[in-house]
């Protein structure tokens, strides 16, 4: 049989691991091994002394042990008994060759494992030395735990069950995420099961032609029933849903509820609403269903080779799904998964919803730079060739892709020309806007990314509006350093905008979200990452507020004539930047003293005795005048 996996069965002493070890190993026909063979000389001696082993003793037998796992995976598959009691062991045996390890957990009370010893025949424990290894034991957070009241056949049956049968991980939603997500699962070894709806007559057999496709889905089970998708699985079961976000996802999660068990998890990947997350984990957990919003970014490609992740809620649940997550995520620079858990509740979507608000603005400054660029007189091709040269000081995925598209031709013409200007949007920008309304912090940028694609949306009204108002812009005359200093500019006040945001809703929330490991997951495998952003990981390892660095501070004072010369040139020619003028007003008003708020309190005061302060009134106290 090709399991092509290490199954090592572990828990306390007198738990049975030996006598299911070796039954099972007659039934799978793979080598059994029994892990107190590989002891070196130096453990026995102590053992046989009556000396307890302590962690440097135990080091170099269970590296024995894990080199052993990884001889017998060149050939196929092996049982190794391991009480392996700490997480510390149970990494060092699965070390390397993490996805090929399965874990059986004999599980039992201490009393009817106490008993279980002491009848056996000239077979004594005494109580000390067991409650020692129920002291020791951490619970293993991935594996199939089997209470060894069962029979020893019931419990060999249900591991062969489990671990032949079924899959450890579900992907429902077939879509573009959704294939991608699923061949990467495939492609990191994990046993997967994936399903998709099924229409008669128009959409047949999705998940298995699919399956179908990809040598490495070979493995995977294909469904188009859900019943039947579900007990496919390993319990706990985890199911990933890759689905349209909104009511898509509450019919779904209908659709399984009734073939779910108590302590099954759901993962929603998909860019649900932050509110809409929180209200399936309360509703989810009055049926003992745990639920985890996570973020995916990176879109199709991302999702093959490795997405960015945000997961949100609860955090021991996290735990049970971290390691699946972990290993299909984008690395960073230094190998670490570019996937955290964020904090509780929804707060993994609304850290994607916030990276999507950024990702709005970096692509509409990208569109105002390429209209000033064409406005000067450049046709696509050379306004790829000056983002080129932009890569050296302004690197990120969405330039990349900015210029590839701007290369891009069909016959003769460039096909961005073709392209109607009409930008269209999924909700993620529009409910950033209003968080940040709600949470009163000026994301103004965001708003005007989103406001920009509204307005281009009203084609017919702008080409009435186009001959009533004649707004025709005329050649600008700007230095190309200047436009990409504007450029860097904005894109600072939009990370400082966005990051501002996601740190006001972690304190009224309670996440405790820490912005640096937020910035570090999104160094890679996400849409908006960028050179910058690597930047700012270091950035906010010293300060949450990006604009009180002293680094940025002399990047945004040097980079400031630029952008007031673009926005003020663009303004006389009339030509339409909303975020880059947004960015520099944002700066004006965040950076004066004495701004004119003054006379808004005075207007509020006059006309609804809101009442003020007083400049000449140090105590803070609210005044109200007879205006
Ligand atoms: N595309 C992207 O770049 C990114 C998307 N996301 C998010 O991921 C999620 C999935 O996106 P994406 O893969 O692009 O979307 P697709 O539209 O490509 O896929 C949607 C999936 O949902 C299934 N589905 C829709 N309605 C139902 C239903 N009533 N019952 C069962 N299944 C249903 C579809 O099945 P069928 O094929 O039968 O219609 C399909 O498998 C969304 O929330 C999206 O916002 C997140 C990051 C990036
Ligand atoms: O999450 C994504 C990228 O990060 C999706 O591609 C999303 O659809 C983009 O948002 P919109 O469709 O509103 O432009």
């Amino acid at each position: 049989m090709n399991l092509n996996t290490v199954i090592f069965i572990m828990g306390v002493s007198g738990c049975g691991k030996s006598t299911i070890g070796q039954r099972l190993s007659q039934h799978l026909k793979i080598p059994f091994f029994d892990g107190d063979d590989y002891h070196p000389k130096s453990n026995i001696e102590k053992m046989s002394q009556g000396m307890p082993l302590n962690d440097e003793d135990r080091y170099d037998w269970l590296v024995s042990l894990n080199d052993l796992a990884k001889n017998q995976l060149q050939q196929n598959s092996c049982i190794i008994v391991c009480s392996a009691l700490k997480q510390s062991y149970r990494d060092i045996l699965s070390a390397q060759i993490r996805n090929q390890v399965k874990w059986v957990h004999l599980a039992g009370s201490f009393n009817q494992i106490l008993e279980r010893i002491n009848k056996r025949e000239q077979h004594f424990m005494s109580s000390n030395l067991l409650q020692s290894q129920f002291d020791t034991l951490e619970f293993p957070e991935h594996a199939l735990e089997i209470n060894i009241s069962l029979k020893p056949e019931e419990i060999v049956d249900k591991i062969i069950k489990e671990l032949k049968m079924k899959s450890e991980f579900g992907l429902f939603g077939l879509g573009v995420m959704g294939k991608s997500l699923s061949r990467n699962l495939a492609q990191k070894g994990f046993k997967i099961s994936i399903f998709n709806r099924e229409e008669k007559g128009s959409e047949e057999d999705v998940a298995i032609t699919f399956k179908d496709a990809y040598k490495e889905l070979e493995q995977a089970q294909a469904f188009s029933n859900i019943e039947a998708f579900v007990n496919s699985l390993q319990t706990p079961r985890r199911i990933m849903l890759m689905v349209n976000a909104g009511k898509v996802t509450d019919l779904v999660i209908e659709d399984l509820i009734p073939f779910l068990s108590d302590g099954d998890i759901l993962i929603d990947g998909g860019n649900s609403n932050y509110v809409e997350t929180k209200e399936r984990y309360d509703y989810l957990k009055s049926k003992k269903i745990h639920f985890i919003g996570v973020g995916v970014s990176g879109g199709e490609e991302g999702a093959l080779k490795g997405p960015s992740i945000m997961p949100g809620g609860n955090k021991e649940t996290y735990h049970l799904i971290k390691p699946y997550l972990e290993s299909i995520a984008a690395k960073d620079a230094n190998g670490l998964p570019c996937c955290t858990y964020i904090g509780e509740e929804g707060s993994g979507h609304f850290v994607k919803m916030v990276h999507n608000g950024i990702e709005y603005v970096e692509m509409q400054l990208l569109a105002e730079v390429y209209t000033i660029l064409k406005i000067m007189g450049h046709n696509p091709d050379e306004i790829a060739a000056i983002l080129e040269s932009w890569k050296a000081k302004a690197d990120s995925y969405l330039l990349g892709i900015t210029i590839a598209i701007l290369r891009k031709k069909e016959g003769d013409y460039w096909l961005v020309d073709k392209i109607v200007d009409k930008a269209g949007n999924k909700g993620t920008g529009n409910w950033t806007t209003i968080a940040t309304a709600q949470l009163g912090t000026p994301s103004t940028l965001i708003a005007s990314a989103l406001f920009a694609r509204y307005t281009s949306f009203y084609k017919e009204e702008r080409l009435q509006a186009s001959d009533h108002f004649n707004i025709k812009p005329t050649p600008l005359e700007l230095e190309l350093q200047d436009v990409l200093k504007a450029y860097q500019f904005s894109r600072i006040m939009n990370h400082y905008q966005g990051l501002k945001l996601i740190s006001e809703a972690g304190k009224t929330y309670k996440w405790h979200l820490n912005l640096s490991e937020i910035a570090r997951i999104w160094t890679n495998g996400c849409i908006i990452k960028s050179d910058f952003m690597l930047e700012l990981v270091s950035v906010l390892k010293e300060d949450d507020n990006i604009l009180t660095h002293p680094t940025i501070i002399n990047q945004v004072r040097s980079l400031k004539p630029s952008i007031n010369k673009v926005v003020s040139q663009c303004v006389l020619n009339e030509l339409a930047i909303p975020c880059l003028s947004e960015s520099v007003n944002f700066l004006n008003g965040y950076a004066t003293a004495n701004s004119s708020a003054n006379i808004i309190q005075a207007q509020r005061d006059y006309f609804g005795a809101h009442t003020y302060q007083r400049t000449d009134d140090a105590s803070g106290r609210f005044h109200h005048s007879n205006w």
